[in-house]
């Protein structure tokens, strides 16, 4: 989700509210954080973040997730600042969405349901359509209850009492129809790719995995455009995100993938599973990390984990560490006082093997990581093809 493809500016900028809660044991520093991860959503989505709410809670409340008091003090801003929708940086359950449209009169989002629109306004393929719409109708199913609520309040209760439950379940049973249809249409795409993933024959598979923002894909774009023998055309069949590059004569392929995030709503891993195939049949990882966040401590982890839960982490990983430029340390210290040599010796490089430091922005320490590149990939090509030296 790079941050340059803004939307339509001529369109009104929805004003966002972002509600946060301090549980037990998260520290305020940390929730923040997360908050600001939110507001860079919002920001995607094409909306502007007027104010953020934290509330400290031990548990949430059943009925309207915050306390009521901090419900009131939103509603007030809310309504004095005529702000388009609250975002809760949690999931909610429907009935409390629901409750709390009711309080705030005014659209409610989680972060599950935020993403999922971001996906569905980014998805150019038919399988990744398919797939956010798989996944925004598996989000929808369970709170059909809410809208048909929703409806009934604009509506009034006259007219509206004898057919609503059997409303829901015709709705239910065209959802669950169409959740179907998607689901064989997904087959269909998924059997088609897997023959083309064979077909793609002896090339060792690189795959680009990373938190999102990385800067994955300008690494691909660097990697694949650097060199004469990249071209688009002989994979126009592919899956676009599929290049070809070579270094050194050494022919390889390169993936570029969907960019992971903290608490990725379920059903969106569920239904991008299959695109995530590219991950799960690569030969070597490259693990983007992008050095000048703040949190990428935690970014690393949750890729990891990740990783984990696709069965892959056991597979051979360079660690990419990328936007050494824009490092700069806890106490403000700056990336132009420091060495490649001082990056290579701190935990960074000492815990990660075998990694590299790169900026792909001002094409720094390039040679370093085409270099690795191509001594993993040509160890991994020898390994494979023991008797094959006609590639290089
Ligand atoms: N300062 C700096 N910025 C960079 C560098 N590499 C990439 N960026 C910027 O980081 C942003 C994200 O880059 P992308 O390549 O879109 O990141 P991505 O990992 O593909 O992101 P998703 O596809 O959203 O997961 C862009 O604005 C890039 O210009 C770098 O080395 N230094
Ligand atoms: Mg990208």
């Amino acid at each position: 989700m790079p941050r340059q493809e803004s939307f339509d500016t001529t369109i009104k900028q929805e004003r966002a509210v972002l509600v946060g809660v301090i549980t037990q044991g998260e520290s305020e520093a940390k929730v923040q954080e997360y908050l600001e991860e939110l507001e860079f959503l919002v920001d995607t989505a094409g909306g502007i973040t007027e104010k953020i709410f934290t509330q400290k809670i031990t548990t949430a409340d059943r009925a309207t997730f915050v306390g009521k008091g901090k419900l009131e003090e939103i509603q007030a801003y809310v309504r004095s600042e005529e702000i388009d929708l609250v975002v809760f940086d949690d999931e909610l359950t429907p009935s409390q969405i629901r409750n709390i449209e009711n309080e705030l009169e005014v659209k409610i989002l989680d972060r599950s349901n935020l993403i999922l629109d971001i996906f569905a306004s980014r998805a150019q393929t038919a399988q990744a359509k398919a797939q956010v719409e798989l996944a925004q109708l598996q989000y929808l199913l369970p709170r059909l209850t809410r809208l048909w609520t929703h409806l009934e309040r604009q509506k009034g209760g006259i007219g509206m009492r004898g057919p609503g439950e059997s409303q829901i379940e015709s709705d239910r049973r065209i959802i669950q129809t169409k959740i179907s249809i998607l689901k064989e249409k997904l087959k269909l795409i998924d059997k088609q790719n897997g023959t083309q993933r064979k077909n793609r024959g002896q090339l060792i598979r690189v795959a680009l995995v990373g938190y999102t923002n990385v800067g994955k894909s300008t690494i691909m774009n660097m990697l694949s455009k650097s060199d004469v023998f990249a071209e688009n055309k002989l994979f126009a069949t592919l899956d676009t995100t599929v290049r070809k590059v070579v270094i050194d004569n050494l022919p390889f392929l390169l993936s570029d993938t969907v960019g992971f995030i903290r608490k990725l709503p379920v059903h969106l891993v569920e239904c991008f599973k299959s695109t995530l195939d590219e991950v799960r049949e690569a030969d070597i990882l490259m693990h983007v990390v992008d050095i000048s966040h703040p949190n990428f401590e935690d970014q690393i982890r949750i890729v990891n984990e990740t990783l984990k839960e696709l069965g892959v982490a056991d597979k051979k990983t360079i660690t990419v560490f990328n936007k050494i430029d824009a490092w700069k340390s806890e106490s403000g210290q700056e990336a132009e006082s420091l060495t490649l040599d001082d990056f290579r010796n701190s935990w960074m490089g000492k815990h990660n093997s075998p990694a590299v430091f790169i900026s792909a922005l001002n094409k720094e320490n390039l040679e370093e990581l085409k270099q690795l590149v191509y001594e993993q990939t040509k160890a991994m090509h020898t390994v494979r093809y023991p008797y094959d030296n006609l590639l290089y």
